[in-house]
């Protein structure tokens, strides 16, 4: 990928990316883990902002999809920019139809026989994600591709996304990242191995340095 050592530095510099060894993050799927990668920090800051929607850009564009979406919370900001940046419509989904109101799922407008391209911040065990891309196919749209900012690589991803026949894209990945944090020293060469190590066996990690997994 020519973003990936691009986009490592901006989730470096903007200190997207902490490590805690002794007290691990839960993740979304309940898994625990050393490393996390905050990427609603990414927002904050115009340069940022202006690259990753950039290279989202670029990825996306071949695809030339009717309509741009994006998954709740943290990639609704991004599917806006790269939407407006093609004159595109836009619908976010919901991560569950909401409970009062319209109740909908995907707000925005009807994407039925519309080809879309999902956008999510990050991929983990992309559960999140391939939910999105269910949602949008339930709704009548064929789903071109699911494009993230950030993904751990881990080996159960993309045999689902090519059940869900579904692109998976991502700007940058696990190993990128470690690579440029080493390159820039930027952690502790002890706690980079242990978030290495984690990697390598993400869903037992946790549970064999005594920090058992959360049901989720
Ligand atoms: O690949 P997965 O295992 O599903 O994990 C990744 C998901 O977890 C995070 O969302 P979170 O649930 O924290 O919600 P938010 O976007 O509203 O912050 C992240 O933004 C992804 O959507
Ligand atoms: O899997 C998750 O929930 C997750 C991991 C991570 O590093 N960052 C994040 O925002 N969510």
């Amino acid at each position: 990928m020519e973003h990936a050592k691009k986009i490592a530095a901006i989730l470096l510099e903007k200190q997207a990316v902490t490590l805690n060894i002794d007290a691990p993050y839960t993740y979304a799927s309940g898994i625990r883990s050393p490393i996390y990668c905050d990427n609603r920090r990414l927002i904050f800051y115009p340069d940022a902002r202006r690259t990753i929607s950039a290279a989202f850009c670029e990825e996306v564009k071949p695809f030339a999809p009717d309509v741009i979406a994006g998954t709740a919370t943290s990639a609704i900001s991004w599917a806006a920019w790269v939407a407006d940046a093609f004159d595109k419509p836009m619908v976010y989904i919901r991560k569950a139809a909401k409970g009062y109101g319209k109740q909908q799922l995907i707000e925005g407008g009807s994407i039925e026989g519309k080809t879309v391209v999902v956008l999510e911040d990050l991929v983990s065990t992309g559960g999140s994600s391939l939910n999105a891309v269910q949602a949008c196919q339930d709704a009548g749209a064929r789903v071109l591709a699911m494009i993230a900012i950030f993904t751990y690589q881990f080996a159960e991803v993309m045999p689902k996304f090519v059940d869900a026949n579904c692109q998976f894209g991502f700007l940058c990945n696990f190993s990128t990242l470690i690579e440029v944090a080493e390159e820039r020293r930027l952690f502790a060469p002890e706690k980079l191995a242990i978030a290495r190590e984690w990697n390598r066996d993400p869903q037992n990690w946790g549970p064999s340095h005594g920090f058992p997994n959360e049901a989720k």
